[in-house]
């Protein structure tokens, strides 16, 4: 369940929808290919993620979480079934439209942070909202910005920060242009333990303090236990929904979608990059945000 019911409002101009919904996918199908060739990445998803959530989204390889996600945020179209923002109709929007309203109401954090090399931290973290020929929020960013820990950094290329530094950097992106919804596919993807629990603490904010809603790709079980709700996704199918999710619960439900898992994800000894007993709701610190210990091993791969 969602733990902050702070509305924050669009600055776009854009009025917020009154709905609590903030994204509906409904009948989603999402084929590729045809005939013989054809691979169907979503075989019927019906979803709605409520605003003010903080929702991941997880499932073995190739069970369709992208392409989900992907058609959630409008950057891709779905074969059949429909998808809304709020109380917008994707399916009524012309490419222009779908531009505009990714620019105006969606963030998005990327794996790879995609950050623009050229620009300072601050001007990456900025961009957004300029592009969109809005003001910044001077108070709005000095909070996020501070909740980055890269006060101090701020002047600096993305060249010349760590991964986990780049990846707050994305983050700060995402949040400072107050974003009807969050996109994060695989946030913690290419950090380590400190970072990925950093990054995962920013995103957790950006929901607790800042009202946003969240929707996250992620295969790492202790990155779920920071959301409200996770979605368990097999063959293109919704097969299992948790509340208030913990690592080992998430990590349980994983394992009994091993027969549908494919290579490459869970290790050889069966994990997916968690420490059984570590991290989640369970196990959180003394902040109540975040696992208190790191596995043995890698743990954010
Ligand atoms: N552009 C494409 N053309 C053809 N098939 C595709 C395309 N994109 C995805 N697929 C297929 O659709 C299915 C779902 O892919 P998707 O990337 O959504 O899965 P995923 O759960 O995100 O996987 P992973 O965890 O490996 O990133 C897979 O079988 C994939 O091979």
């Amino acid at each position: 369940m969602p733990r902050s019911r702070t509305r924050g409002g669009s600055a776009t101009g854009y009025t917020p929808a009154t709905s609590p919904v903030a994204a509906r996918a409904r009948g989603l199908v999402k084929e590729y290919g045809s005939g013989a060739g054809r691979v169907t990445a979503l075989a019927g998803v019906d979803l709605e993620l409520m605003r003010g959530g903080f929702t991941a989204i997880m499932g073995p390889s190739g069970s369709g979480k992208s392409t989900l996600m992907q058609c959630l945020a409008g950057l891709d179209t779905a074969t059949r079934g429909d998808v809304a923002i709020g109380d917008t109709e994707l399916g009524d929007l012309d490419d222009d439209a779908l531009t505009e309203l990714r620019r105006d109401r969606l963030g998005f954090v990327f794996q790879a942070f995609n950050l623009l090399p050229t620009l300072s931290a601050l001007e990456n973290i900025t961009l957004p909202v300029e592009i969109a020929g809005r003001r910044v929020d001077r108070a709005h960013l000095d909070r996020i910005v501070e909740a980055t820990g890269l006060a101090d950094r701020l002047g600096h290329r993305p060249g010349a920060l760590s991964g986990g530094q780049q990846q707050r950097v994305a983050v700060a992106r995402a949040l400072v242009a107050r974003p009807e919804l969050v996109f994060a596919d695989e946030p913690t993807g290419n950090l380590d333990s400190g970072a990925g629990v950093r990054v995962l603490d920013l995103l957790r904010r950006g929901v607790d303090e800042w009202g946003r809603t969240v929707v996250m790709v992620t295969h790492d079980p202790r990155a779920a236990a920071y959301a409200d709700r996770v979605v368990f996704l097999a063959d293109g199918r919704i097969v299992d929904d948790l509340a208030d999710p913990t690592a080992d619960g998430v990590f349980e439900r994983m394992r009994g979608l091993d027969g549908h898992a494919g290579p490459g994800h869970d290790g050889p000894d069966g994990r997916v990059g968690v420490e059984p007993g570590a991290g989640g709701r369970a196990d959180r610190g003394p902040a109540g945000r975040g696992p208190v210990r790191d596995g043995a091993r890698g743990v954010w791969r």
